[in-house]
């Protein structure tokens, strides 16, 4: 007799999520009892009337049942979904569990009575006319099959005009099949499209009764998940809403499961997926750890990322997601405490950034060394000591002359070099005095400690997320602070969203992701009309792949549809405000006071700067609005009252059902510090950064995207 396989649907986890608490408890303990064994005679199984002869009920109690799928042969069991007695049965009568004949992947459908819309939707005016419109696809039927379409369902599909009436057709498509037919859509081509999602043209024989194969197909584990042990059930039926932790897409899935021989680059637009394969991909390694009888107990998978946020957020989900003996084996951290924490001895100079007021102390002295000739401005220097001197570690005279200076839009001499040199020699032997350290000579300090065998680092895999914001002196170090060999580096990120500094090419780092180049497509974050806008912010800006080469939007779609970002200019401040009130006020008057998440909590109102937000938490409160600031260094609790208030900075890496960007004007975004430099290259970059900020803001909206400004709107804004 083959071995128990018990499954649960995606569609499952979202009926149980809807169903009342104190009808959960039930539903848990009838689930905990069905894993433990489904042919228990206590489970009351009963056969049903339905199209599908592999449905059954089960008794939850007298009020709710459970839908079954349970197929005359194997021992396979699903279950698909859970309901009111009658509203139970009527699922079970309108659904069918197949296996697609060439895919072989297991599909929910739609009974052939309701396979097509009830009702066309309108179509869109542009393609109103008297002649009947031509078919949106093209393909023929074994294309289309290739790409996971139901058989059923290849006459809807051909018979489609447009895409209002694609997305119209979505609830009774695999997700599958539906990513594929928007991708044709949009009008990539057919055989790059065949090439990505489809099966091979004579694909290997499918067994159309072998529920455990077509469980284990990469599409199936888009919806149904094998339940292998108690606590992961336990855990999926506290969140069951957060399918993140549940369901992987295969891009994503192969990206998590499985060995790399060296480091991997994945790249992905805003809300691809990438902290969720960061975040599996950790788990996966632990788990690889523990099992692995050999492996020094020590070992550890470490995590790492450029904002604290992000940090903390990351270990927040891995405490959903890990058993604790995994999560003893993963340490989260941002790259700046992971710095502090290595170089950290008795007595060592305290590391410092710009914004330190030391640090700032110690400039100041070191400009008194400027000299008469060349003549150029302190913002200058200040460029000259951060994209030379530390990143590259010059610390003699000697350096400098050998130093690069590719990327810097002015061009010195020896003799010049010479010149400006006692500036930066001054400010190391300011701070050197004050007994500080820049963080860059901090991860010098690091390096070389790892070199001189004094500094053994306990990691066996290194994740970074965010890695568009770490510069190459931070990537270096990671290099050296793990052995070079298989599953050594994952390394995620997006040039699109790098609000930090500047590119820094992995490959001149040490580390070499040849052949292991991954890219994430799908976002499932945003609207499509939200993507748009915040792709359009970025067109014809140069954005690199975080190695030597070029990164686009092209291939990057959201499959959701919803309303298309609003745009609003007010003469002044106060007008802004109360509009702004007005909406927040009429969006919280929807709260349920039910809802666990406090009144607010999914909406966030950002701007450029502290100070403009502090003007804007004055003005909402003297609207009733309530508002709460995120914190730096703590996890947002969802419970707390208040629509959340954040810098454009602080809000990466997080997502909110409504997204306000306030005070998009001219002068403040892009900030006026942008334009105070005599570098044209230094202005460009800058300038890129701050698109990226409104880029990056503008994904984090999941249903609304509102931009608003006064007096004169921002240039990035000109012609939306
Ligand atoms: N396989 C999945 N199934 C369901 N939801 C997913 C899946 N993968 C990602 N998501 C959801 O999509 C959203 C974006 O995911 P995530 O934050 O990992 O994207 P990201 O690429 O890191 O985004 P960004 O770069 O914009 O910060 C989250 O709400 C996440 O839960």
């Amino acid at each position: 007799m083959s071995e128990i396989t018990v499954a649960l649907s995606q569609e499952f986890l979202e009926a149980y999520a809807r169903i009342p608490r104190r009808k959960q408890g039930k539903v848990m303990a009838m689930v905990t009892k069905f894993r433990e064994n489904p042919r228990s005679p206590g489970l009351n199984y009963e056969t049903l009337a339905t199209p599908d002869p592999n449905l059954r009920s089960i008794r939850v109690d007298d009020d709710y049942r459970a839908i079954v799928l349970k197929p005359e042969h194997g021992n396979v069991y699903v279950l698909l979904w859970v309901d009111k007695h009658d509203d139970a049965y009527d699922w079970a009568a309108r659904h069918r569990v197949d296996i697609h004949p060439r895919t072989g992947s297991l599909q929910i459908l739609a009974s052939s009575t309701e396979a097509v819309p009830a009702e066309h939707p309108e179509p869109p005016p542009n393609t109103m006319s008297a002649a009947p419109a031509e078919p949106l696809f093209q393909a023929r039927d074994r294309e289309l099959l290739r790409l996971g379409v139901p058989e059923m369902m290849l006459g809807p599909v051909k018979t489609l005009t447009n895409e209002i009436e694609l997305e119209a057709l979505a609830p009774r498509l695999p997700e599958e099949a539906f990513e594929a037919l928007t991708f044709l859509a949009q009008g990539e081509p057919l055989n790059e499209v065949l090439e990505t999602y489809g099966v091979p043209d004579t694909p290997a024989e499918v067994d159309r009764q072998d529920f455990a194969a077509a469980l284990r197909r990469p599409d199936s584990q888009r919806r149904f998940r094998v339940v292998e042990e108690e606590q992961e059930l336990e855990r999926m039926l506290q969140a069951p809403l957060a399918h993140w932790r549940v369901f992987l897409h295969p891009s994503q899935r192969q990206l998590v499961e499985r060995h790399w021989n060296g480091p991997v680059r994945v790249l992905g637009g805003a809300g691809t997926g990438k902290t969720v394969v960061v975040m599996h991909r950790a788990r996966w390694l632990a788990r690889r750890l523990l099992e692995d009888m050999a492996s020094d107990n020590q070992k550890r998978v470490l995590v790492t990322t450029f904002t604290r946020n992000l940090a903390i957020d990351i270990e927040q989900h891995l405490r959903q997601l890990c058993r604790d003996d995994e999560l003893a084996r993963i340490e989260v951290v941002n790259i700046d405490r992971l710095v502090a924490r290595l170089v950290k001895r008795r007595g060592a100079p305290r590391l410092v950034y710009p914004s330190d007021k030391g640090y700032r102390k110690a400039w100041d002295s070191a400009m008194q060394m400027k000299p008469a000739e060349p003549n150029l401005p302190e913002t200058f220097y200040l460029e000259e000591w951060q994209q030379v001197i530390l990143p590259q570690h010059v610390l003699t005279r000697q350096d400098y002359f050998r130093a690069s200076r590719a990327g810097r839009g002015v061009a010195l001499n020896r003799r010049q070099r010479a010149a400006l040199w006692p500036v930066f020699e001054e400010m190391r032997t300011q701070l050197s005095h004050a007994r500080l350290r820049p963080f860059e000579d901090g991860v010098f300090e690091a390096i070389a400690m790892v070199e001189r065998g004094e500094l053994s680092a306990p990691w066996a895999h290194i994740i970074v997320d965010e890695a568009q914001d770490f510069g190459a002196e931070t990537l270096t170090l990671l290099r050296y602070l793990v052995p070079a060999g298989q599953d050594d580096l994952l390394i995620v990120g997006d040039g699109h969203q790098r609000i930090y500094g500047r590119r820094a090419a992995l490959s001149r780092c040490g580390i070499n992701i040849r052949g292991r180049g991954k890219k994430l497509r799908i976002n499932y974050r945003t609207t499509e009309q939200t993507r748009r806008f915040a792709v359009a912010l970025l067109e014809g800006q140069p954005i690199d792949d975080l190695d030597e080469g070029s990164d686009s939007q092209q291939d990057y779609r959201s499959l959701l549809q919803g309303e298309a970002p609003e745009l609003h200019h007010y003469p002044d401040f106060d007008a802004e405000m109360d509009a702004l009130a007005e909406r927040l006020n009429a969006h919280l008057a929807h709260h349920d006071p039910e809802a666990p998440e406090g009144r607010g909590a999914d909406s966030c109102v950002v701007a450029r700067t502290q100070r403009l937000l502090d003007q804007i938490a004055t003005a909402l409160a003297s609207h009733g609005v309530p508002t709460h600031p995120i914190s730096r260094n703590a996890p947002d609790d969802p419970e707390q009252t208040g629509v959340r208030l954040a810098t454009l900075h602080r809000v990466k890496g997080l997502e909110f059902r409504e997204m306000h960007i306030a005070c998009v004007n001219d002068g403040v975004i892009p900030a006026k510090h942008t334009g105070r430099t005599e570098d044209p290259v230094e202005r460009r970059h800058r300038e890129l950064n701050e698109r990226a900020l409104l880029h990056v803001a503008a994904t984090r909206a999941i249903e609304r995207l509102h931009v608003s400004s006064h007096g004169q709107p921002s240039p990035f804004l000109r012609n939306r």
